[in-house]
């Protein structure tokens, strides 16, 4: 319970830490500011996680937490090209930049460790944000968002994080009438998969988050057919996590702006490591002063 408590007041600290910087743009715009939310919630998601996983340490986390996003970044960029094994040795500039990224975040990764080690003091802190906690929205009210929750649903199955993801055949087995041998690897279409008639209905295109108003498991024709957090045994561990996060940001938003699609906005979704607006999310926001 404390941990829950700590992580929501943790996710509304830095929510409301960004969105003053918001409400002082709208401010400074007399009552209305366009901003362009897409690298504020990056921003922001970099904030939370740096927070709840490395606590005093958040600044160095930050850090490694950019600096494992842009390596991330620069592995992905070569998948595509072809690879000569040498080249992965010599000095050039983009291999520069990843031993350089790799060494800093090993660097911060163990002084982190290090002091984490050395001072042991975690449950004062969770004693401190237990008594005083009734300010932020609590787990048990985030439980009772049931319209959020299906909105953020419906938004997962659309425009789902991950696209694919892939499974090697430990065993030779058969799949839908096919032999799949054993090493075999697999690619699970998730995007292809939730936009698919067959599974979904005719409206599997159309954003409808009533679809899920009985459960995730009865919103397809097939229990598990929303994959957005993979399923079985190697699915997402922060699967709880993420949908708190969102709540907690979509509630804070909701509570202090009404919003509205910028005209400059082009709505082209590329797939880079996780889905993301290719030109941003600019929005207009207005302060709603409560
Ligand atoms: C909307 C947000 C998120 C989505 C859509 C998502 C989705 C996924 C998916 C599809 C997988 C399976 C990947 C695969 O099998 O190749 C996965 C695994 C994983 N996720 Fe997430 N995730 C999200 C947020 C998070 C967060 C916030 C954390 C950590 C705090 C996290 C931690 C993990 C970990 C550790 C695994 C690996 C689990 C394993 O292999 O046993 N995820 N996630």
């Amino acid at each position: 319970w404390y941990e829950r408590q700590m992580m929501t007041a943790t996710m509304s600290d830095c929510a409301r830490s960004i969105m003053s910087e918001w409400k002082a743009k709208v401010d400074d715009g007399g009552g209305a500011a366009e901003i362009e939310l897409g690298g504020q919630f990056e921003e922001l998601t970099a904030d939370v996680i740096s927070h709840t996983a490395f606590g005093a340490s958040y600044r160095e986390g930050k850090r490694v937490f950019l600096a494992q996003r842009e390596l991330l970044f620069l592995a992905f960029s070569t998948v595509y090209n072809v690879q000569i094994r040498a080249f992965r040795y010599l000095p050039t500039q983009k291999n520069l930049k990843i031993w350089r990224l790799d060494k800093e975040v090993r660097g911060m990764l163990t002084d982190i460790i290090k002091s984490r080690l050395a001072t042991k003091d975690q449950k004062l802190r969770a004693e401190v944000v237990g008594e005083c906690g009734n300010e932020v929205p609590t787990g048990d009210v985030l439980n009772k968002l049931k319209l959020v929750n299906m909105f953020l649903l419906e938004t997962l199955r659309l425009y789902s994080p991950l696209s694919t993801i892939q499974r090697k055949a430990g065993s030779d087995l058969e799949v839908g009438g096919i032999t799949v041998p054993k090493g075999t690897v697999l690619t699970i279409p998730i995007a292809t998969i939730h936009r698919d008639k067959e599974v979904w209905g005719e409206d599997a295109h159309e954003f409808n988050p009533l679809r899920f108003e009985n459960g995730v498991m009865r919103a397809a024709k097939h229990p598990n057919a929303f994959l957005s957090f993979s399923g079985g045994p190697r699915s997402c561990i922060g699967q709880n996590f993420a949908m708190i996060e969102a709540k907690v940001v979509i509630v804070m938003i909701l509570q202090r702006f009404s919003f509205f699609l910028s005209p400059k906005y082009v709505h082209v979704p590329m797939d880079v490591i996780t889905l993301r607006p290719k030109f941003g999310l600019p929005m207009v926001l207005k302060s709603l002063d409560m």
